[in-house]
């Protein structure tokens, strides 16, 4: 629906998520700033470019939900491999842990790599998704910190001595690939003027 000051969303935005730590990271960012439901559904792991991966993603999750929807994907891109492991970084991850991510970077001088976040936004099922992209320089270093979220033990963000793992959640969430690309969500939504009617739910 149209309004003078832009569009009313009928329904809670739905964050769909497998991922309770990302949940968990979406909600100390986002505060009350964005009201938002979570479900929890593994969509399936897409092959392409981010930005195509995370709309399609949005794409599935609004026609489950059958309402607005916000999806996100997010990449270990190592600059040494030209991006990769990038959106493969979960099976990466599962499969040769975080050694052999190092391993990966062994036949290189070059250790530099960078965090992804692509959120996407979809109004409804049939809703062209919009992207939002944060992204956080680093490098691949040996594990450092508590193993509690996937590969924050090997990332240490530029201009930091501690890795993602080492640092206190707050200040990760400062940081963050993913805090950028929501603080891109929030001002397109600011500006779009969306306003929420979640008490109707
Ligand atoms: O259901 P979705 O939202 O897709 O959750 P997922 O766990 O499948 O996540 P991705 O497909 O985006 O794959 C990203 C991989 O990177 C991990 N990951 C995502 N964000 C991270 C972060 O901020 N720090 C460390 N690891 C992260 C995550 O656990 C996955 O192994
Ligand atoms: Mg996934």
């Amino acid at each position: 629906m149209a309004t003078a000051r832009g569009l009313v969303l009928s329904r809670p935005v739905t964050f769909v998520t497998g991922n309770a730590k990302k949940l968990e990271e979406v909600r100390a960012i986002l505060g009350n700033s964005l009201p938002f439901q979570s479900l929890k559904i593994d969509l399936p792991e897409l092959q392409g470019e981010p930005e195509d991966i995370s709309k399609e993603k949005a794409r599935m999750a609004a026609l489950q939900v059958n309402g607005p929807v916000l999806v996100e994907d997010t990449c270990l891109c190592f600059n040494a491999l030209k991006g990769l492991p990038g959106p493969y970084i979960k099976w990466f991850l599962q499969k040769i842990g975080h050694e052999g991510l190092n391993n990966l970077l062994m036949a290189y001088d070059d250790k530099s790599a960078f965090a992804l976040c692509v959120f996407s936004f979809a109004a409804g099922p049939d809703s062209e998704p919009i992207t939002f992209s944060g992204k956080t320089p680093g490098k691949i270093v040996p594990p450092r910190g508590p193993n509690d979220f996937g590969w924050d033990p090997i990332f240490e963000p530029e201009g930091y001595d501690q890795t993602y793992a080492e640092m206190p959640k707050e200040e990760k969430n400062k940081i963050s690939h993913r805090s950028k690309s929501l603080a891109l969500l929030k001002s397109h939504f600011a500006e779009a003027g969306y306003t929420f009617q979640i008490n109707n739910v």
